[in-house]
């Protein structure tokens, strides 16, 4: 053990927050089930928060540790100097009365829409949160191959990318080399500082992101600069924080509910088309499908025109008391007119079987869900659910789990 100098700075005792950001789908769920199995994350406590009336997220991270406290609250951004003060709070709360073991750490998940200068200026700004917490760095996933579109069309992706002191270019396993290009011209531009690292599959040791004591106030672009310096000056006009959201059309969120099983192929075909038809309008669709002739639910995911491969739960969440085998899917949207929207919820109740499905499948070579017809939808772990928009969930506090758990 080295001995402490006393000529050294004193050791700050505020708890580290990591805001972990990205735009929707850039695979920030994806790193936090990875990371909350690594001995290093032990006393990490998660703040998830979602964009959405129906939470899907907070389903798919594992739910390692015992205590878990939910906290209401809608898009981080937009309330943040409520919710997000309010979720710290409570966790501080609950560690002064011992109610739940030592927390050496926070990361907060942002919503993929999320602004995140209200979040950092909250933590940095806000007395009580300032005298607790402290920000040790803003990581901002970028997916490589969706990214240069996304950050042109999108205002809270370029300020996700413009704050960060780590980029993490997910999904390179997808990426062609001109899409990286393209890519790295944007970031050269949005960010040229922050380090630029490849994370397939949310593999990456925590302690390259977390616990860097990264977060350098004053070395942000200038860009970044003019947003903050608006947020500061709404601050204390007693104003909201102006939002990303402001300066473009607002997402919109829509969920379909499915009260019976569907049949894989006749939903996996239809989703095709309202991917092919609307993919450029739907920022994030995501949900849980209860499918005909499994008893386990499957996940479903799609980014833009991108379908991921399907994941099947080992079983339905709990939702209060009861289990609600209700399928459901989130869409996230974007300038897409109700006529589409009615047109996406017609072609959902109205589900061919699977036959006709097959052979509408083989006159579109093109579907996007392709991927989907042949799945073999390989279990994942275990899932919580609640229906709150916000959680905090304490990872493995106490005892580490074997290093091989991770793999
Ligand atoms: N091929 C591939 N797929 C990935 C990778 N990382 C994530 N994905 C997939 O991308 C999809 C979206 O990932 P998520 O982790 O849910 O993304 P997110 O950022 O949490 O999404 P939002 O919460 O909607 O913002 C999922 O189907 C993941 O399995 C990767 O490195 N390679």
């Amino acid at each position: 053990m080295t001995e402490h100098d006393p000529t050294d700075p004193p050791i700050d005792p505020r708890i580290p927050v990591t805001v972990l950001t990205g735009f929707l789908g850039a695979g920030k769920t994806t790193l936090l089930n990875r990371l909350v199995t690594h001995p290093d994350m032990a006393g990490t406590a998660l703040l998830i928060n979602e964009f959405g009336a129906v939470g899907i997220d907070h389903q798919l991270v594992e739910q390692v540790g015992e205590t878990m406290v939910l906290l209401e609250s809608g898009c981080v951004c937009c309330t943040v100097r409520g919710d997000l003060v309010a979720a710290l709070e409570t966790l501080h709360d609950k560690l002064a009365r011992r109610q739940i073991p030592q927390v050496r750490r926070v990361v907060i998940e942002t919503t993929g829409l999320a602004d995140p200068i209200p979040v950092v200026w909250t933590l940095m700004e806000q007395r009580y949160v300032a005298a607790r917490f402290r920000c040790d760095g803003v990581v901002t996933l970028v997916d490589t191959g969706l990214g240069a579109e996304q950050l042109d069309r999108n205002e809270e992706a370029r300020r996700q990318v413009g704050m960060a002191d780590r980029i993490l270019l997910t999904k390179a396993d997808l990426a062609d080399r001109s899409a990286r290009e393209q890519l790295d011209a944007r970031l050269d531009v949005l960010n040229p500082s922050a380090p630029r690292l490849v994370v397939t599959h949310g593999e990456i040791e925590p302690r390259r992101i977390l616990g860097a004591g990264l977060y350098a106030p004053g070395s942000l672009p200038a860009e970044v600069e003019r947003f903050v310096a608006e947020t500061e000056a709404a601050a204390r006009a007693g104003e909201a924080p102006p939002s990303a959201h402001g300066a473009q059309a607002l997402p919109v969120s829509f969920t379909c509910f499915f009260n019976h099983q569907v049949p894989w192929r006749g939903f996996a075909v239809a989703m095709g088309e309202i991917l092919a038809k609307y993919g450029s309008h739907l920022l994030r669709v995501k949900g849980l499908m209860n499918v005909a002739g499994l008893g386990a639910p499957v996940v479903v995911q799609c980014v833009e025109q991108v379908a991921y491969p399907p994941v099947r739960l080992p079983r339905w969440p709990k939702e209060g008391t009861r289990f609600d085998m209700r399928g459901r899917l989130v869409f996230i949207v974007r300038n897409l007119p109700e006529a589409a929207i009615d047109d996406i919820r017609r072609r959902l109740a109205d589900l061919p079987g699977d036959a006709v499905a097959l052979r509408a499948a083989a006159t579109a070579p093109l579907l996007p869900t392709r991927c989907w017809l042949s799945a073999r939808m390989p279990v994942q772990g275990r899932s919580s659910f609640e229906t709150d928009a916000w959680h905090i969930n304490s990872v493995r506090l106490g005892k580490g789990r074997p290093a091989a758990a991770a793999s």
